[in-house]
């Protein structure tokens, strides 16, 4: 778990409950971002880690506990005041304009003028294929372009907090290892990133700190590398078998 005495969290749930309808998903999330590099939220399907980024988003406000985000308190936020806080969202539809080109896809996303050049080229080095379909429409691209194309989107601009589910589902090996380099180049940038998973293999090699929910809570948080160490707790907390992967 987090401890006192770390630098403040860029991020941090305390106690945060969310109710949807009469559903109770979230029931009693703790949870810390450390500012800077890459943090990893791991759970079994419907263990609550699409709803805890919507939840941060404001797209569902908690009934109950606090989200602070870089010194303020956003837990009753509207969802474009946490947007202009400088969260940014990836959700797991990846929210693509199919008919337009993947150049109109990123200067529609530019929200504070024109499209910096240089931040663009950035991008194109850890996104290579955005630069060579520049002018298709986004809906011809392959899953994992249309990933890319998501991403981009979302640092087309500076942003302080990056929030990506999912975003190796449905993608094939070999697309899975392009975004794990251009994952690598993001977390050295100033952005921090939390990434929701299933794929533990993908994010072994990439997080910095884990956190795994479970039932709507935070049952495990530490470093990365403790879990990947440790065989039975993964066994225990993700029900990977342990010779499922190396
Ligand atoms: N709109 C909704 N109405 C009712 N229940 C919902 C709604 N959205 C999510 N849930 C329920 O909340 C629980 C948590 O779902 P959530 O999508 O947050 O889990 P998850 O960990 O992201 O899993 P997955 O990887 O399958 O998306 C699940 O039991 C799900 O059925």
């Amino acid at each position: 778990m987090y401890k006192q005495g770390d630098a403040e969290p860029i991020l941090q749930l305390s106690g945060v409950h969310t109710h949807i309808g009469e559903y109770h998903i979230l029931q009693g999330v703790d949870l810390v971002v450390p500012r800077g590099g890459l943090s990893v939220l791991l759970g079994r399907n419907g263990a609550g880690k699409t709803t805890t980024l919507r939840t941060i988003m404001g797209m569902w406000h908690a009934s109950a506990g606090r989200i602070q985000f870089d010194g303020r308190d956003i837990t009753a936020a509207a969802t474009p005041d946490i947007a202009q806080a400088s969260i940014a969202y990836v959700p797991e539809s990846m929210a693509v304009f199919s008919a337009l080109t993947v150049r109109e896809n990123l200067y529609l996303a530019a929200r504070n003028g024109p499209l910096d050049t240089q931040r663009l080229e950035w991008i194109f080095g850890f996104f290579p294929a955005l630069r060579k379909f520049w002018n298709y429409p986004a809906g011809l691209l392959s899953g994992g372009q249309k990933q890319m194309v998501a991403i981009a989107r979302a640092i087309v601009e500076p942003r302080k907090l990056l929030l990506v589910d999912e975003p190796t589902k449905g993608l094939a090996p070999a697309i899975i290892n392009n975004l794990i380099d251009a994952f690598r180049e993001l977390k050295e940038t100033e952005t921090t990133i939390l990434l929701v998973e299933q794929n533990f293999n993908f994010v072994k090699k990439l997080g910095d700190t884990v956190s795994v929910m479970d039932d709507g809570r935070v049952v495990h948080a530490g470093p990365m590398s403790d879990l990947v160490e440790d065989r039975e707790l993964q066994q225990r907390l993700l029900g990977l078998s342990l010779d499922s992967h190396q």
